[in-house]
């Protein structure tokens, strides 16, 4: 189910529900969708990337493409892509939206190219995330490079051609991917040594999977500090299948077990690389009631939940789903190693903080941590912030279905980054929420 209706920019008011009921499809994966259709760019033919998301993400990397030079087809669900191969077309300017995986992932792969530029319409969001660890490791390849101190708009001009070197893995693991995708093509390979303490090791594995799914060969150490990529490969072009999204899902599951009912999502492969996967287990150990029969998971849900302390690191996009379960849980929840997530849309850590304590919320915050009590009545009737946010949007609906009176999200179309039918699937479980168009 789509929401195409929807108006382009809106406040969503969520009104709690009694219980949740049916049956959704997980939508397709985001960050396979933005390896599979780059990876299928960066060869010399035609791929079907079957099952492509649909998200404002998806839509920009595919944009970003055909600016490049890419052929771009969205055929039904899926979307044919004829690849440039290791010729990009230069002295283009690319706006990625407000994905930070398309951003950096195009932005090394720039080095292949004489120049090119990157902007973005979303200057306080994804204007402000840093690149700076990346552009420091293209430059040290010999990549001309210029930015605002480490921030968008840059520009990025090659040729480059490869050897040692070091990419920090503290911030963000996309810098190391990004090179990933650019090692093989360069005369002489990528030697990446990942410095620092490396987060979000799952995306790392997912980029190393897609590699070898386009023919790519790669070599890694264990604890992903060394990834060697031979250089002068080529991408084999093919037919790809997009996988279930477990980041997005995670709501859906959250959402399950937080209300009365029976609730089926199918289209989750169990043997799945995405880090969000563990969510299912996070709610178990929480107390929730989930069975798995092949792809499906069935969440039976309104049980009472109990609080846990889990590092967030290997779950990164699933930490804000999550946060509703600990919010409606007995006892103090604490997500540890979560740094990274001060990086993202917002700041996922302190804003967080903030919408909670607005909805009534005892919640602390260290660095790299997030605390919160959990409690068995949010009042309602209050407008939160979603902070341009899709996972915040995401938590504060959940909060809303569990409260006493309605709950407004303001800027509630930023769900559509990674999730355009999230209210539609809630909808078909038996969700109530009001859409008001918001002008200017
Ligand atoms: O590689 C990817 O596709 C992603 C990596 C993660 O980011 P970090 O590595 O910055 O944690 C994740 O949060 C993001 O949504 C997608
Ligand atoms: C942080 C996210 O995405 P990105 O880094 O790709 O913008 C996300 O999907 O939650």
């Amino acid at each position: 189910m789509s929401q195409a209706g929807l108006p382009e920019q809106f406040d969503v008011i969520v009104h709690p529900a009694r219980e949740l009921r049916g049956e959704v499809r997980a939508q397709p994966s985001k960050n396979y969708t933005t390896r599979y259709l780059l990876a299928a760019a960066l060869t010399s033919g035609e791929t079907r990337v079957v099952g492509a998301a649909t998200s404002d993400d998806a839509a920009a990397m595919l944009r970003c493409l055909r600016e490049w030079g890419a052929g771009v087809e969205r055929v039904g669900d899926d979307a044919v892509i004829r690849g440039f191969g290791a010729r990009p077309r230069a002295g283009m300017t690319l706006n990625p939206g407000n994905a930070g995986a398309v951003a950096r992932f195009l932005m090394g792969v720039a080095a292949l190219t004489d120049g090119t530029t990157f902007v973005t319409d979303h200057p306080d969001s994804l204007g402000r995330r840093p690149q700076g660890d990346l552009l420091d490791a293209l430059e040290r390849l010999g990549a001309r490079v210029s930015s605002q101190a480490g921030r968008l708009p840059v520009t990025i001009s090659g040729p480059v051609r490869g050897g040692v070197v070091e990419v920090s893995a503290e911030r963000s693991s996309q810098y190391a991917s990004a090179l990933m995708f650019l090692g093989p093509l360069l005369p002489e390979g990528l030697d990446l040594r990942l410095t620092g303490q490396i987060k979000s090791h799952a995306p790392l594995r997912q980029t190393l999977e897609t590699l070898e799914t386009f023919g790519i060969q790669a070599r890694a150490c264990e604890d992903l500090s060394r990834i060697h990529l031979p250089g002068g490969q080529t991408y084999r072009p093919g037919r790809v299948t997009v996988p279930g999204d477990y980041p997005g899902s995670a709501a859906i599951l959250t959402a399950a077990a937080l209300l009365p009912g029976e609730v089926r999502v199918s289209n989750l492969r169990e043997h799945d690389l995405q880090g969000e996967r563990e969510a299912v287990a996070v709610l178990r150990e929480m107390g929730a009631e989930i069975v798995r029969e092949g792809d499906t998971l069935t969440v039976r849900g309104g049980g009472p939940l109990r609080a846990v302390t889990r590092d967030g690191d290997g779950f990164t996009d699933a930490v804000q789903a999550l946060s509703a379960a600990a919010a409606l849980a007995q006892g103090e929840t604490t997500w540890e190693n979560v740094a990274t997530l001060r990086l993202k849309e917002c700041d996922r850590i302190s804003d967080t903080r903030a919408e909670l304590q607005r909805l009534g919320l005892e919640v602390r915050e260290t660095d790299d941590s997030l605390s919160i009590t959990g409690t068995s009545t949010i009042a309602g009737n209050v407008t939160a912030d979603g902070h341009g946010d899709h996972r915040m949007i995401m938590l504060l609906t959940l909060l809303g279905l569990r409260a006493a009176a309605p709950l407004r999200i303001t800027g509630a179309e930023h769900i559509r980054k990674s999730y355009p039918a999230f209210f539609a699937h809630l909808q078909a479980l038996g969700a109530r929420f009001e859409f008001e168009e918001r002008r200017g």
